[in-house]
């Protein structure tokens, strides 16, 4: 074998190759920026997937000339692609918007300069190419204020995160303010241990950090269960702790960028619980902003609807009338009304569209108040794909059989357009399907008879007409105390909901059981389904936290498929964006289920929503035409007299 050349040499030719690349990329970036002032004379949208698709194409052909691999070569000129759209983006935004064209912004946001909030805003900056000018701020409150003073031009709000879910205090302080949403941006969020230089993990005794990161790295710090965790108001401020301790047992939870500002370094990266870890935060400032009719555009609205059943319904129907894509709906209580709430909407609509105009109007009608908060670019842009000819990995006549297939015209049977009319399911006290609310309590085992029999007793008497007893396999005699169990709640006309969380509870749980639950955990287990599908027992099915909805249709059409028609559907929460830690409540689902689908809808928000904002989403669960709210006894606070007293309360709210 020859002798390679000198590494050093090697490493200079990589480096003087990689200055040529970055110039040729910013080379392309003007070039966008070219086709963006074309596009503001045509009025052409930005986005050209056509193009796009077969601009991959060639390259990705190019690239295996070359030896490159067509995933390499595609995630790169996405990534580049979306750069580009981003940009012009911006370019369109500012033009349509003369007076936020300024050589600088002077920017609100939580934390001092390292916090992931500065790190969003001089993103937003630099894609402006304006000098950023920061203001930190101690809280959401602080930032509002402080544009609504005239202190800064624009504050940044976190809204959501891909581990944690919906930051519901920025949603409270919305509520209040006269400022306008112009914008938005998501950033990854890389957790690191940061540490003084040459700190070695075995030393570290303390973290600090904010409690969002600590939330997003639970999975990591409770492998380290000797770290003292102590809690900051921002990142910055965890950084700030570190840099200036005497000793090195200290570390931060943040990002590699805000480490560098603060001379601290990554000894650990990686620590988020979910591999894509993104907070998305909303721009506020004092003016509203226009949106040029090529960008596509969000606006966000927030309402109280009439309190009548239906209500929220219909103001929904007004959006779906429009054609209008709903991409959020959060629901938080308002202050001081305990029963009354108030509803987020992410609409993917320019304001200024008439058809948007129109829902308005027509929204206006039906609400007792409705408030635009603003119209702004949307940066969500879908990466475009290739289909595996065009990646080149599958033989061209293969390919050609696959797009000869005839479009699928089989009728799924979860569907409305399969059974117009709504599925019923009775049993017992219990009615699923024919307009009534039902509330259904939710109970682990194990659990001794004379406290089953007074529980049963109370929750009766609290109008739940159900109980779901999860934790089977804690049970020492299973179907003994399954027969038991189910003779209680039959007593006090309570109808009896087992859950199977193991494959091998499925045969016992089926012959105590009113109703099997099947745990979310076992919706990708196909076979599993199938045998349930064949069972002559009404069934919930739990989505998974991780499931699309279409993973959740389809696992919904193998039960139905093997002849047991009575499904139930029940929504316990997902990961925004794929998340195990903090499932979020997905309202917007439950409004397509009741769209698209005749089968009931469940929804159990137990776990994914605080006891102080119970009340106000369960009366939104009910508005959305759910068919009935799951209520954890255990999740609730247990099964004292004064969580039971208030979920009385609850449950006679919900008939009202
Ligand atoms: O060709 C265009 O129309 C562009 O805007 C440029 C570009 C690109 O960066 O290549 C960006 C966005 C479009 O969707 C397609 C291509």
């Amino acid at each position: 074998m020859p002798n390679p050349q000198p590494l050093n040499q090697t490493r200079e030719q990589i480096t003087a190759l990689d200055k040529d690349l970055l110039a040729l990329l910013a080379k392309r970036r003007s070039l966008s920026l070219e086709v963006a002032r074309s596009k503001e004379v045509d009025v052409r949208p930005i986005r050209d997937t056509q193009r796009e698709k077969d601009l991959l194409a060639r390259l990705v052909q190019q690239g295996k000339a070359q030896g490159l691999d067509a995933h390499f070569v595609l995630s790169l000129y996405q990534s580049i692609i979306e750069d580009s759209v981003l940009n012009q983006q911006a370019y369109l935004h500012g033009r349509a918007n003369p007076d936020t064209q300024k050589p600088a912004y002077c920017i609100a946001y939580l934390g001092a300069r390292g916090s992931y909030s500065y790190l969003a805003a001089t993103r937003y900056c630099q894609r402006r190419q304006v000098e950023m000018q920061d203001l930190g701020c101690k809280s959401f409150d602080d930032i509002v204020q402080a544009v609504e003073l005239g202190h800064a031009d624009y504050g940044f709000l976190p809204i959501e995160n891909t581990s944690s879910g919906s930051i519901n205090e920025v949603y409270d302080v919305l509520q209040h303010t006269s400022l306008s949403i112009v914008g938005e941006t998501t950033i990854e969020v890389g957790h690191c241990l940061l540490a003084k230089a040459g700190t070695s993990l075995s030393e570290i005794k303390t973290v600090y950090a904010h409690p969002q990161p600590i939330s997003q790295c639970s999975r990591y710090l409770s492998q380290h269960p000797e770290f003292k965790l102590e809690y900051c108001s921002s990142s910055a401020e965890a950084m700030e702790r570190v840099t200036q301790a005497d000793d090195k047992s200290v570390a931060a939870i943040g990002s590699v960028e805000g480490g560098n500002l603060y001379r601290l370094e990554a000894i650990e990266d990686k620590l988020a619980n979910q591999k894509v870890n993104q907070s998305r935060f909303i721009v506020v400032a004092r003016k509203a902003a226009e949106v040029p009719e090529q960008l596509p555009a969000k606006t966000t609205l927030i309402m109280a609807t009439g309190q009548k059943p239906g209500a929220l319904v219909e103001a929904l129907l007004i959006l779906k009338a429009q054609d209008l894509n709903m991409s959020k709906l959060e629901s938080r209580p308002i202050p001081g009304t305990p029963w009354e709430e108030m509803f987020y909407l992410d609409i993917d609509a320019n304001l200024a569209g008439d058809a948007m105009q129109a829902a308005l109007k027509q929204l206006e009608r039906i609400t007792r108040f409705i408030k635009v908060l603003g119209c702004y670019p949307s940066e969500t842009v879908k990466p475009t794909q290739l289909n595996n000819s065009q990646l080149l990995i599958e033989p061209q006549s293969q390919a050609e059989q696959t797009t000869a297939e005839p479009p699928q015209t089989t009728l799924l049977r979860y569907s409305k357009h399969y059974k117009p009319e709504a599925t019923e399911i009775s049993r017992g006290p219990l009615q699923l399907g024919t307009g009534q609310f039902a509330a259904i309590a939710q109970l682990k085992l194990p659990i001794e008879a004379a406290e089953l029999e007074q529980l049963a007793k109370t929750v009766k008497a609290c109008g739940f007409q159900a109980m779901i007893i999860d934790g089977l396999s804690r049970q020492s005699e299973p179907s003994q105390s399954l027969a038991h169990i189910r003779h209680r709640l039959n007593q006090f006309d309570l109808c009896c909901i087992l859950t199977v969380e193991h494959e091998s509870e499925l045969t016992a749980a089926s012959q105590e059981a009113d109703i099997l639950l099947l745990s979310g955990k076992l919706m990708f287990n196909q076979a599993l389904l199938m045998r349930a599908g064949s069972l002559p027992i009404p069934l919930i099915l739990e989505r998974n936290a991780l499931a699309s909805s279409e993973d959740y249709l389809a696992a919904t059409e193998t039960i139905l498929s093997q002849g047991n028609q009575q499904l139930i559907l029940c929504e316990a929460g997902i990961n925004t964006f794929n998340n195990a830690s903090h499932p979020s409540l997905d309202l917007a689902s439950v409004v397509n289920l009741k769209a698209d689908s005749h089968l009931p809808v469940l929804v159990n928000p137990s776990h994914l929503v605080s006891p102080q904002a119970l009340p106000a989403q369960a009366l939104a669960i009910k508005r959305l035409d759910a068919d009935g709210i799951i209520l954890s006894l255990d999740a609730l606070g247990g099964i004292d007299k004064d969580s039971l007293a208030s979920l009385a309360g609850l449950v006679e709210a919900l008939y009202r």
